[in-house]
């Protein structure tokens, strides 16, 4: 179980979201081995030949199980140089049946990652000087949406013609993304990209376009792209965690009561 050890951690995670709009999770109490479990059990599932993943995925944003290449390829024109699943995780479990074994690995991994959310999330409210359960109780992310979004990234012949996925910011509340020891993440900070090595055993938690809209801007949600490379296959699988559907996300009357912080943002739904 993730637990805060501290006031003073709370404010460093703190801090580092202030200025980066991410944080390194580690001591989060999800097995190593669970950890690896999904990232093999996502990259068998991404490894099966185009029509078995066509005939198990739908193409629209609200099937539970899509597959394909690029971000949106009704929209993009550029298509990306990545493979991806999106899978829904919560409030309704969905699962491919190949390989075999996703289906059990998925059901504990998202179980185990949504109390760490959970955990982080709380921190956040409280560091918002809001109660400890102020956000899960107004935004209500139990009924929220969850996915494990896989994908990954083949070796590329000519890395800097292509991109892994392009710079966006992740929708929701927050995305805790692991990945298979290949570097290619990056995050934007003053203006520049910055690599973020991986870590091993450790989630790197992304804050969502929610989050900063509650915050009325004090979270940013962190803009970031994945690179591709030349010699091995990069995988990562992100898991963004949602509030309610029906939940209307607009800066939080407590925080924007003060005369000199307007709302900056308008009222909006995760759907
Ligand atoms: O591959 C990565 O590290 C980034 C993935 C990502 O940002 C996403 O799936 O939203
Ligand atoms: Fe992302």
């Amino acid at each position: 179980m993730f637990l805060l050890p501290s006031m003073l951690v709370l404010l460093i995670i703190c801090f580092w979201y202030l200025i980066w709009g991410y944080s390194l999770v580690t001591n989060h109490g999800v097995p190593e081995r669970m950890m690896k479990a999904i990232i093999e059990a996502c990259r068998e599932f991404l490894e099966l030949p185009e029509e078995e993943k066509r005939g198990i995925s739908g193409k629209h944003v609200l099937d539970p199980i899509r597959s394909g290449t690029s971000f949106n390829e009704s929209v993009d024109e550029i298509l990306c140089w990545r493979d991806y699943v999106k899978i829904f995780q919560h409030p309704e479990f969905h699962s491919p049946n190949k390989p075999p074994s996703f289906r059990e690995i998925a059901l504990e991994y998202s179980k185990r990652v949504r109390l760490v959310a959970r955990e982080i999330i709380r921190g956040i409210s409280e560091s918002l000087g809001l109660e400890k359960d102020y956000i899960y109780e107004t935004l209500n992310p139990e009924n929220g949406l969850q996915l494990i979004a896989a994908n990954l990234y083949p070796p590329c012949p000519q890395p800097e013609l292509a991109m892994g996925l392009p710079p966006h910011s992740d929708h929701g509340l927050l995305t805790l993304l692991i990945q298979n020891q290949i570097g290619g993440l990056q995050v934007q900070h003053k203006g520049k990209w910055v690599n973020i090595d991986p870590i091993p055993n450790s989630f790197l938690a992304n804050i969502g376009d929610h989050i900063e809209i509650l915050s009325n801007g004090k979270y940013k949600s962190v803009l970031h792209r994945a690179v591709v490379n030349n010699r091995d296959v990069r995988i990562s699988i992100a898991v963004p965690h949602g509030p309610a559907l029906d939940a209307i996300v607009s800066p939080d009357s407590k925080l924007v009561e003060n005369v000199g912080n307007p709302p900056a943002y308008g009222a909006m739904k995760y759907k």
